[in-house]
């Protein structure tokens, strides 16, 4: 039968790796398996078989094994050959046999044989592996030229730094990959395009190697270092990096100044709406605003700025009332509002914001003052023109706004269930966010982002600051997105600046640059209900970082919130929503996927779970209980 094949086969391959090795000495560590047993009705250390006795895994790490990996004696029999999903042979000391049966072994989705003595060419046979997501043949002695393992469609990490290639690189699908290093080879040429989305270190000591990311180009006209001093036909390197220097110096005296002149031309325009305020400025409405309890002093409120959005016409009203959305709350004073009590509920990046007691409409109100915000008063009521007329149930509507040069106040109605950000991490919290009730928030903010990014792809309004503290439980417990479109700055580590923003702006549908953005903080979003961590934007380790680099060093169980692994929740579609939410925070914007197939993603993940949960006979609730 199938486990006497896999046994006896299983046998000769360990009796090969054990083989002492007369340029090593030893054979290592006493053999892991009891001969006179099955491999996995008895679990033998190190393999891993499913219920059916079909072997999954051989994991052999660090056990000093000086002698030779034979493929064949796996991978040539098919009872082993038809099942095998993962080979791991990190850090022996083996060397090769047979490798090119690798290939046979065509179920592998990893296979990891760093840190051994293999040598000569990689075989082959290696780009018939179609299901291999992750290879590590790294800190060996393989040479030669590199087979181009392009075909392998979902390959996610490849690493083969410390070895001996030479030749070109050759073409990778970079946009799947999370890993990549061929660092400390003799690799030369042009690094292949899409390789500079990882850094310089991927690709470090290869003295021959050169493009992007890497400093030296390719340049035809470069010689090379050794002919600096002859001063041939070309510029040296020196000279090339002197010509930079004075280009970078000329170009910071140009933007400095650039920067002084508009300087001096907003003053001078500032003053010019200053006084135009000021006899704008009608005293009826607010007489004196001494107390202002929100420190709004000195922000010259005028009725004429005092505007709103109606549900009908999104016409501006000059009114002494903060006229609202809803009708039940018009006939509120503006002053009134100001000079109600508030309560700071948080300091920001880009404002405060206020819970303020509303007596006139017997309702708790939030007020948001947006501090610093370049965008002109008009540009900014156009703006929450448009944000006025598209509605979602889970997006939150701004119920008035004000704007001034100095001023910007958005209003909302409180929530008083808080924010995803204090369910995830607040600690007073009773009860944890369920696998289930995670993966039901990511599936309905993705279908709410993708509905704003296709109502609003014309005016290529994005969010602009989305993270779990700006994702606000209703009073269902319904998760809705706030501050939809207030932010112009993105805090997309790609650093997609303004300017470039600006530049490309106009149209561009859901591959516009601001969508991106938004694409990487949603993807953030998912990582905090995968892992329950939360992201220091400001920090120097952030969380997108810090789950690739917990990931490259061994796949996700670590990196999963412990609450979820205690629940029991399914590794397969977490890995499969860290797998979406790593591609959603990859650095290049044009790698991420739009916010439409990340939604159908998430939303086949929902529905399998739904599916599976109904299978197990519980209930398949998509909301979650109320917080006490
Ligand atoms: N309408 C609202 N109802 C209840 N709480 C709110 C409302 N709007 C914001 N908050 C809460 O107020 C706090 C401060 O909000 P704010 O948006 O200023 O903080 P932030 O998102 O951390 O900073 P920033 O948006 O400036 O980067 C957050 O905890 C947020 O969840």
């Amino acid at each position: 039968d199938d486990e006497e094949e896999i046994k006896t086969a299983l046998t000769s391959f360990i009796t090969k790796l054990t083989e002492s090795s007369s340029t090593t000495g030893g054979n290592g560590a006493a053999l892991p398996w009891n001969l006179t047993s099955k491999p996995c009705e008895d679990h033998w250390e190190g393999v891993t078989c499913d219920y059916r006795g079909a072997l999954k895994n051989i994991t052999l790490d660090g056990y000093e094994f000086s002698g030779i990996l034979n493929a064949g004696l796996l991978c040539d029999v098919q009872s082993i050959s038809k099942s095998l999903t993962v080979l791991s042979l990190k850090n022996n000391n083996l060397q090769g046999e047979s490798l090119e049966k690798i290939g046979n072994c065509k179920q592998l989705t990893r296979l990891f044989i760093r840190g051994n003595r293999l040598s000569g060419d990689l075989p082959v046979a290696f780009t018939g592996l179609n299901n291999l997501k992750r290879l590590d043949i790294s800190e060996n002695n393989f040479s030669g030229i590199l087979p181009d393992l392009s075909g392998i469609s979902g390959l996610n990490e490849f690493s083969a730094q410390e070895n001996f290639f030479s030749g070109n690189i050759p073409s990778f699908d970079f946009f799947n990959l999370f890993i990549f290093n061929v660092s400390n080879n003799n690799f030369s040429g042009l690094i292949p395009s899409g390789g500079d989305r990882f850094p310089a270190s991927s690709y470090s000591n290869n003295p021959l190697l050169c493009g992007r990311p890497l400093q030296n180009s390719c340049a035809p006209s470069l010689p090379d270092s050794t002919d600096d001093s002859k001063g041939g036909k070309g510029p040296s390197r020196n000279d090339i990096l002197m010509f930079s220097g004075y280009v970078l110096i000329g170009l910071t005296v140009v933007i400095v100044l650039g920067l002084w002149i508009c300087r001096k031309q907003k003053k001078e325009e500032d003053q010019i709406e200053s006084v135009a305020k000021m006899a704008a400025f009608d005293d009826s409405i607010i007489s004196k605003p001494s107390y202002t309890p929100m420190n709004f002093k000195n922000s010259g409120f005028s009725k004429s700025e005092v505007s709103y959005i109606t549900g009908e016409e999104n016409t501006e009203v000059s009114s002494s009332v903060l006229a609202l959305s809803s009708p039940e709350v018009n006939g509120i004073r503006f002053e009134n509002l100001l000079k109600a009590p508030a309560e700071l509920l948080g300091r920001g990046k880009h404002g405060s914001v206020y819970k303020v007691f509303c007596e006139d409409l017997g309702m708790t109100l939030a007020v948001k003052r947006i501090k610093d915000w370049t965008m002109p008063s008009n540009d900014f009521k156009q703006r929450m023109r448009s944000l006025g007329m598209v509605k979602h149930p889970n997006v939150l509507p701004a119920i008035a706004f004000y704007s001034s040069r100095q001023e910007k106040l958005l209003v909302y109605e409180y929530q008083h269930n808080g924010s995803l950000f204090r369910l995830l991490h607040g600690s007073e919290m009773g009860k944890t966010l369920d696998w289930s009730s995670r993966l039901s928030v990511a599936a309905t903010m993705a279908n709410t982002l993708s509905f704003m990014h296709q109502e609003l792809r014309e005016s290529a309004i994005s969010h602009g600051n989305l993270k779990s503290s700006n994702i606000l439980l209703n009073k269902n417990m319904e998760p809705c997105l706030s501050e939809y479109g207030l932010m112009l700055d993105s805090q997309d580590p790609s650093l997609v600046s303004n300017i470039q923003l600006l530049q490309q702006g106009g149209g561009g549908g859901e591959n516009h640059p601001v969508f991106k953005a938004d694409i990487y903080q949603f993807g953030v979003i998912l990582l905090e209900l995968l892992t329950g961590k939360q992201t220091q934007s400001n920090g120097n380790i952030d969380l997108a970082n810090w789950v690739v680099s917990v990931v490259k060093e061994e796949w996700t169980v670590e990196v999963f919130d412990r609450t979820l692994i205690q629940e029991g929740a399914s590794e397969e579609r977490m890995v499969n929503l860290l797998q979406i939410a790593i591609k959603c925070v990859n650095r290049s914007p044009e790698a991420r996927p739009g916010i439409a197939q990340i939604a159908l993603m998430i939303n086949t993940l929902k529905e399998e779970e739904d599916r599976s949960m109904e299978v197990s006979g519980m209930t398949s609730s998509a909301s979650f209980s109320q917080v006490s």
